[in-house]
């Protein structure tokens, strides 16, 4: 009995088969002594039982291999079922190929397509500057606007700056706009260079306004560069108009504001300065520009020409954010600025509207020969009133231009 247990605890968990060696164990249930009994006993008469255990064996081992030889059968059959499931994997591996054909052809369509969509939007912006007479150079440029709902529909543009244009009376893009707005909203730095009166202006500011949020309290986020108090004057006047509706911080630095403001109380998101005063700020009020998103120098021939070339660099060091996006607007692009330029630009596109450093070609320009003093008003009179009768001469970009010799 306690051999049993011991074997229990020994095959815990193994399947004993208590039916096969029931013999054995019934002899195990009557102790060591009594099986040798047992077998002592039990030899004389063990022939025929003996005989009777090797029919019962032969017999048993008959079954068993009847059974292998179903299992073998059955194995057999998982054969062919597996075989004709193999079959069913080919068939269905075929299906997949053809499939996979199938989307290969589809991808290279796609592919096809994709490319020919890209050429046909390359020809688009070929035509569209071909007949603004925009030139462009540099990687990958944006396509120009054809118009200015498409600031909406594929840069997402807040509908509330578009409605600002067309109350301010803008229908169209002018050239600069239509090229230099895509460059700056797809994030390239870029000189621009279009001539006088050509809408520069707003090619700068709309970028500026669709991309930073208003009311920020954490620095100033654009910085617009201008060669006199004037024209800073008139780019804060026209970039408040175009922000009508949203609550923008757009700063003038003024002489009081750079001499006594506390910069770190001062709420700006936009601010217009000439470099001196701006300079001023940073260096002896700390002003923080470490924000600063977007760096435009306006009229930046000018800028370099009256020989601010020290001190816009300090203010371009100031503006220290690694994402930065840095341009220059101006009406002629002299070789040497552009070469000094380059030098903190990266990626820079450069678009030219017209003829680099030439007048507008869309300035009317006549010569007159007045005779007297009071004959250059006369002239001058009579000039005006032709701009007036002409039915174009309603465009802001047609400005006689007269020379009067008297
Ligand atoms: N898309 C437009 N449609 C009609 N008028 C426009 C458009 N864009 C700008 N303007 C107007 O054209 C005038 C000249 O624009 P702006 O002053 O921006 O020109 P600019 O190229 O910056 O000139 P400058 O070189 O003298 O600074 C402004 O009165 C402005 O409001």
């Amino acid at each position: 009995m306690e051999k049993v247990k011991l074997s229990a605890a020994l095959f815990a968990g193994t399947h004993f088969d208590r039916k096969r060696f029931s013999a054995d164990i019934a002899r195990f249930r009557q102790g060591p002594s009594a099986a040798t009994h047992d077998a002592a006993s039990a030899a004389p008469s063990s022939a025929p039982s003996s005989e009777k255990k090797r029919k019962r064996k032969s017999k048993a081992k008959a079954k068993k291999n009847k059974k292998r030889r179903a299992e073998g059968d059955a194995s057999a059959s998982d054969v062919v079922e597996g075989f004709s499931v193999f079959k069913g994997l080919a068939a269905k591996k075929v299906g997949e190929d053809s499939e996979e054909v199938e989307t290969a052809k589809n991808e290279d369509l796609e592919v096809v397509r994709r490319r020919k969509r890209a050429e046909r939007e390359i020809e688009r912006a070929a035509i569209l500057r071909k007949r603004f007479d925009i030139h462009i150079s540099g990687q990958n440029v944006p396509a120009p606007l054809e118009n200015f709902e498409e600031l909406v529909s594929s840069y997402r543009c807040d509908s509330y700056l578009v409605g600002n244009l067309s109350k301010l009376g803008f229908q169209e893009p002018t050239p600069i706009q239509r090229q230099a707005i895509p460059t700056l909203l797809s994030g390239r730095e870029c000189f621009a260079c279009a001539p006088t009166g050509s809408g520069k202006t707003l090619a700068f500011l709309f970028p500026i306004l669709m991309k930073i949020k208003p009311g920020s309290k954490d620095g100033v986020k654009a910085v617009i560069l201008c060669p006199t108090r004037e024209l800073a004057a008139q780019t804060t006047r026209e970039c408040k108009k175009l922000a009508k509706g949203r609550k923008f911080y757009i700063k003038l630095m003024t002489k009081d504001l750079s001499t006594s403001a506390n910069f770190k109380d001062m709420h700006c998101d936009i601010l217009v300065s000439t470099p001196l005063r701006l300079d001023h700020a940073v260096q002896k009020r700390d002003l923080d520009l470490s924000r600063v998103e977007y760096l435009v120098l306006d009229e930046s021939d000018k800028l370099f020409e009256l020989g601010f070339v020290e001190v816009i660099d300090s203010i371009v060091k100031a503006c220290s954010n690694p994402s930065i996006i840095r341009s220059l607007f101006s009406a002629t692009l002299p070789d040497s600025i552009e070469a000094l330029a380059r030098t903190i630009m990266h990626d820079a596109v450069r678009v030219i509207v017209g003829r680099k450093n030439s007048a507008p070609s869309l300035i009317k320009q006549k010569l007159i020969f007045a005779g007297t003093e009071k004959g250059k008003l006369i002239a001058l009179r009579q000039s005006f009133a032709e701009v007036h009768h002409d039915p174009s001469g309603c465009s802001f970009l047609l400005v006689p231009c007269i020379l009067l010799f008297s």
